[in-house]
């Protein structure tokens, strides 16, 4: 299938227009009246439509904080964030509305058991009653085979593999067609060999839905593979500390990882999230 979707790739290019977000110079204090926890240090970032954003850093660093503040989770300090121009947060608004033009993949669990899949990726459009019934299943079919999940319609997600139940997700979140898919840290709790497999699968539902991509990873070689950017964060409170374009064409597959340019990407970057690891752990964070 990643043959099809490679070819696909190249005659089309990559015609994302919607999701830029601009982080500008946010902070995030909580309780700042009380124990003050300040989580984000003047922040600032520019991610580009149809980008795939990696965010790695310490644990507690902030990472989390700064995902939820772009899906209208909580507010901000101060700063803002504005997507295609527009301020989501900022002076006189401090909280994002959350939408469905930012929406935050929740990799496990988020699934209604009693709905078969085709039911979980139609609920959202059949919620919202802008498409007819008949529209909305042509489009969850059609989207649900561009992702290689034709023959699982009909089946519940807990009768399908954990690989399959996150593909269902991810195009649950596509069928409302937003601009940015914010992941924090999907397939942090999987083995090596079945991570491998969901990120050749995430960049095939990509290459096909270019839609701005903000992920939260502690794994290096994973940010490398799948970023066009790569934003290494300080320890807390966070700010980038390092930002790396990953000059590694995509589409990709994973004999990126064999490859000397991604071997050298790694290594000149270990050394710096390594070096964040260290003051986190000095400073007493503990894993989240
Ligand atoms: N609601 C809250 N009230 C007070 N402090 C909070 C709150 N949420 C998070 N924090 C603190 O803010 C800091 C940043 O947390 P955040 O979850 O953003 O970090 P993270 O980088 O995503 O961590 P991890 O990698 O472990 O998931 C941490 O010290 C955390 O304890």
């Amino acid at each position: 299938m990643m043959s099809a979707v490679l070819e696909k790739v190249r005659t089309q290019g990559n015609e994302a227009r919607y999701g830029a977000i601009r982080i500008d110079d946010v902070v995030k204090i909580y309780d700042p009246e009380g124990a003050a926890v300040m989580a984000v240090d003047h922040c600032t970032l520019d991610i580009k439509a149809g980008e795939i954003c990696m965010i790695v850093g310490p644990s507690g660093c902030g990472k989390t904080s700064l995902l939820n503040a772009i899906a209208g989770f909580h507010d901000i300090t101060s700063g803002a964030i504005y997507m295609d121009g527009e301020m989501l947060c900022g002076p006189g608004k401090p909280k994002a509305d959350p939408g469905a033009d930012r929406i935050v993949v929740f990799q496990n669990g988020a699934l209604f058991p009693w709905k078969t899949n085709l039911e979980n990726v139609a609920f959202g459009p059949m919620m919202q009653g802008k498409l007819s019934k008949k529209e909305i299943i042509e489009k969850a079919r059609s989207m649900m085979a561009d992702a290689g999940l034709s023959g699982t319609e009909h089946n519940y997600p807990g009768e399908v593999s954990s690989g399959l139940r996150r593909r269902v997700e991810i195009v649950r979140a596509l069928m409302n067609d937003p601009k940015v898919l914010l992941f924090d840290e999907p397939y942090r709790a999987l083995d090596s060999l079945t991570r491998s497999v969901m990120h050749e699968s995430l960049l095939d539902i990509y290459y096909k839905n270019k839609v701005t991509i903000f992920f939260i990873t502690h794994d290096l070689e994973e940010a490398i593979f799948l970023g066009h950017k790569l934003v290494i964060m300080t320890t807390r409170p966070c700010r980038p500390k390092k930002v790396l374009e990953v000059d590694i064409p995509h589409p990709r597959d994973y004999s990126v990882l064999t490859s000397p340019r991604f071997r050298e990407l790694l290594e000149e970057t270990a050394s710096v999230v390594h070096e964040e690891a260290r003051k986190s752990f000095a400073s007493g964070e503990k894993e989240g």
